[in-house]
């Protein structure tokens, strides 16, 4: 049998590992977890044309999609937008939507992405 070698992993997909997981943190209650479905949300497909969550981004990381943080950062805030677009303000979703964007922006500030490198120095 042929063994696929594993690739270690390059420090752009190290970096973004350790980001998502802190992402998914600040997401207790799973909203975010996986892709939003029109059973749940009607018509959402409809209103939301580029769908966007935490297990996706998960498997971009996996399959090397992301080339540079920038990309991963663009899925992160789609992710946020799509909630905040398709929710009423005064949702749950929406609220905790704008909460995650504002945290998650704090985590990929230059200060703070110099405090998550350092360790891999
Ligand atoms: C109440 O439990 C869950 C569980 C999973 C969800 O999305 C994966 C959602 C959910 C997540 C969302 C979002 C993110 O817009 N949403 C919108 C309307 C109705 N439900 C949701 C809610």
């Amino acid at each position: 049998c042929v063994l696929k070698l594993k690739q270690s992993k390059s420090p752009l997909i190290k970096l973004l590992d350790h980001l998502l997981r802190a992402l998914e943190k600040r997401d207790p209650h799973q909203f975010f977890a996986w892709p939003v479905t029109d059973d749940i949300a009607p018509g959402y497909s409809s209103i939301i044309t580029k769908p966007m969550d935490f297990s996706t981004i998960r498997q971009k990381i996996d399959d090397s999609e992301y080339l540079s943080l920038m990309e991963f950062s663009g899925d992160f805030k789609l992710m946020c937008e799509n909630a905040i677009k398709y929710n009423h303000v005064d949702t749950v979703y929406h609220k905790a939507a704008k909460k995650l964007l504002i945290n998650g922006m704090k985590l990929l500030t230059p200060d703070s992405l110099l405090r998550s490198l350092k360790p891999m120095s």
